[in-house]
């Protein structure tokens, strides 16, 4: 038998204690082993809830508990989420968490710590995809040439429904907290940070990365307006929150933005609080993997397949995958300046002539060749006009100096925006 005490039973732990109790039969029958949570922790134990199980608010009644074999971890949060995870290793317990905020940050620390401690985390990345699972057991004979995908189920639901409803960004991302899709401050969702912290998880397991979210670049979706959508419907493209990493010779890029996506590629398709990503592998090819990204049941699944695995495997970390950092694989991060690829340039302008040409020599300064090109008038202001540009394929370093030289100009209104093209 597989004791478990759970630190958190909010949106997915309550979960995680339903599939146990609920499924009882078919996890036995695949594990080999009951598995039975004992005891739960709270910030707040009077609070209502619909859950079966002797809850305390002192994680001490867990991490010192002599019959609990596993802790789960589903607080959220990075540094108490990390004394707690650290105690539960040093008494020799196996860990489960689906924190990807604490993995962005100590994930290297942590295996080290853990040595032959089983510690799981299916659930850090794209909720109930088995992504993990995917790229440290069914990938691992390949070098991995490129991650793609749509990981972080809040700015998914609020893009689609921004592109397909017309709906206004703060309502549906209300709803998608009352959905219990959001992480505890939703910045984290809508600013990118989430994404780039499970791209981190997948970057360790696939290239051997430990770099921090500091270092690589994150944007989030907040700035996308209607101008935008209008651009992406008129020429064909979806606006998705892109989480990539790309390898190219002995570097590797590492970004989560909002990008424009074909409506033709697979990607572009995946709608709602779905995820979807694509893995390129140099034996394998292309692999793709979708399914629910957030959610309280779609999350708590892949948190008991971890739990599942420690059973079958007590001798056998499931973290092992974290391999060793890329400077000794040889491989470098790039320099985001170095990032080349396609954009989409809004500029808001006092509507009158020589606007055009004026921005039209600017760009062709810094060697970007543009390719389509519409004019919309500003439905706020009337002698106002929004430029939207994209371009052929360019350097990063050439936009951002091309944006700041737009930005300076006296006809120009409002900071201009860019969103990646990923064709
Ligand atoms: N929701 C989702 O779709 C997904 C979430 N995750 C991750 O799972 C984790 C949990 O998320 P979620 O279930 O949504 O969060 P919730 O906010 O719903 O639940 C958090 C739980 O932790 C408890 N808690 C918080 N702080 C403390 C503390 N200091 N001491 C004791 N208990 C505490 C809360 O107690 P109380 O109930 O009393 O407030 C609550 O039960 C996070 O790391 C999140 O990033 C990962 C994938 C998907
Ligand atoms: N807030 C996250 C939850 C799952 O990781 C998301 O929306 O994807
Ligand atoms: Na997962």
């Amino acid at each position: 038998m597989i004791r478990v005490g759970i630190i958190g039973v909010g949106t997915v732990g309550s979960h995680v204690v339903k599939i146990l109790q609920e499924n009882e039969d078919i996890i036995t029958a695949r594990s080999g082993k009951k598995i039975i949570p004992i005891i739960g922790v709270v910030k707040d134990t009077t609070k209502k809830r619909d859950v079966n199980l002797p809850l305390s608010s002192d994680v001490n009644d867990v991490l010192d508990n002599p019959e609990v074999d596993v802790v789960v971890e589903l607080m959220g949060g990075v540094d108490e989420a990390y004394k707690i995870v650290t105690r539960a290793l040093k008494n020799k317990k196996a860990v489960v968490t689906a924190n990807k905020a604490l993995l962005a940050y100590h994930r290297y620390e942590l295996r080290d710590l853990a040595g032959d401690t089983p510690i799981g985390y299916e659930a850090s990345v794209a909720g109930g995809i088995p992504i993990i699972k995917a790229l440290r057991e069914g990938l691992s004979a390949n070098h991995i040439e490129a991650i793609k995908g749509i990981m972080n189920g809040t700015c998914n639901f609020i893009l689609t429904k921004m592109m397909n409803e017309k709906a206004e960004f703060a309502d549906v991302l209300r709803e998608a907290q009352a959905l219990g899709y959001a992480e505890a401050d939703p910045t984290f969702d809508v600013g990118g940070f989430d994404a780039a912290h499970k791209l981190l998880i997948l970057a360790s397991i696939a290239y051997g990365i430990d770099v921090k979210p500091e270092e690589i670049l994150i944007e989030g979706i907040e700035h996308i307006n209607s101008e935008d959508i209008y651009f992406a419907k008129e020429f064909g493209y979806n606006i998705k929150l892109l989480t990539i990493a790309k390898k190219s010779g002995d570097q590797v890029e590492l970004r989560v933005h909002p990008a424009l996506v074909p409506i033709t590629q697979m990607i572009a398709k995946v709608d709602g609080v779905m995820n979807g990503i694509s893995v390129i592998g140099d034996r394998v090819g292309e692999t793709m993997y979708y399914g629910p990204g957030a959610g309280g049941s779609a999350t708590a699944s892949a948190v008991v397949s971890d739990l599942i695995d420690i059973a079958r495997h007590t001798q056998n970390s499931p973290m092992l995958g974290f391999i060793k950092p890329l400077e000794k694989s040889g491989l470098t991060l790039m320099n985001r300046d170095n990032i080349c690829t396609q954009y989409y340039i809004r500029v808001t302008v006092e509507d009158k002539i020589g606007v055009l040409s004026k921005i039209s020599e600017i760009l062709g300064k810094h060697s970007i060749s543009i390719s389509s090109f519409l004019q919309k008038q500003d439905v706020k202001k009337e002698e106002r006009a929004v430029l939207l540009f994209s371009t052929h394929t360019c350097k990063e370093s050439d936009i951002q100096k091309a944006l700041q030289e737009l930005s300076q100009l006296e006809f120009v209104e409002l900071k201009p925006a860019m969103i990646r093209i990923e064709a």
